[in-house]
């Protein structure tokens, strides 16, 4: 399993049956709730993150990235230019990028 396999999973419950599908309910209510589902989560991680629970932070971690992909297809930003954004940035010290400014 990638994200890219789970970003098209995403992206064809779009269209699927709410009462079927945990995602197609999400994205049924719009960017506004999908943006607080990914906000909540990114909290549940940053709370096992700091508790230290590497088995829960992992969980927490995949449910943020679920979340996220999730809050990206509901604004229809594809993954592949999230990515696109990444790689621009390949070799670039965030140090540097920040001195540059
Ligand atoms: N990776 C996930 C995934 N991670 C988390 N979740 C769901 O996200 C929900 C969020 O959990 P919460 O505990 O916050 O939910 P909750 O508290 O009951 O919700 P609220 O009452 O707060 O709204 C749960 O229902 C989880 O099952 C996911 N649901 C789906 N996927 C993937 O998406 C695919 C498609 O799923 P469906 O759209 O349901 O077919 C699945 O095969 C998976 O690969």
């Amino acid at each position: 399993m990638t994200l890219d396999d789970l970003a098209a999973t995403i992206a064809a419950r779009k269209t699927a049956d709410p009462d079927s599908s945990w995602t197609a309910k999400l994205l049924s209510k719009g960017p506004e709730k999908c943006a607080e589902k990914f906000g909540e989560e990114a909290v549940e991680a940053i709370i096992e993150a700091v508790k230290g629970d590497r088995a829960g932070l992992t969980s927490e971690a995949a449910d943020v990235l679920y979340h996220l992909l999730v809050m990206l297809a509901a604004r229809d930003v594809d993954l592949a230019d999230v990515m696109a954004e990444l790689q621009s940035r390949q070799g670039t010290s965030g140090i540097a990028e920040k001195a540059a400014r």
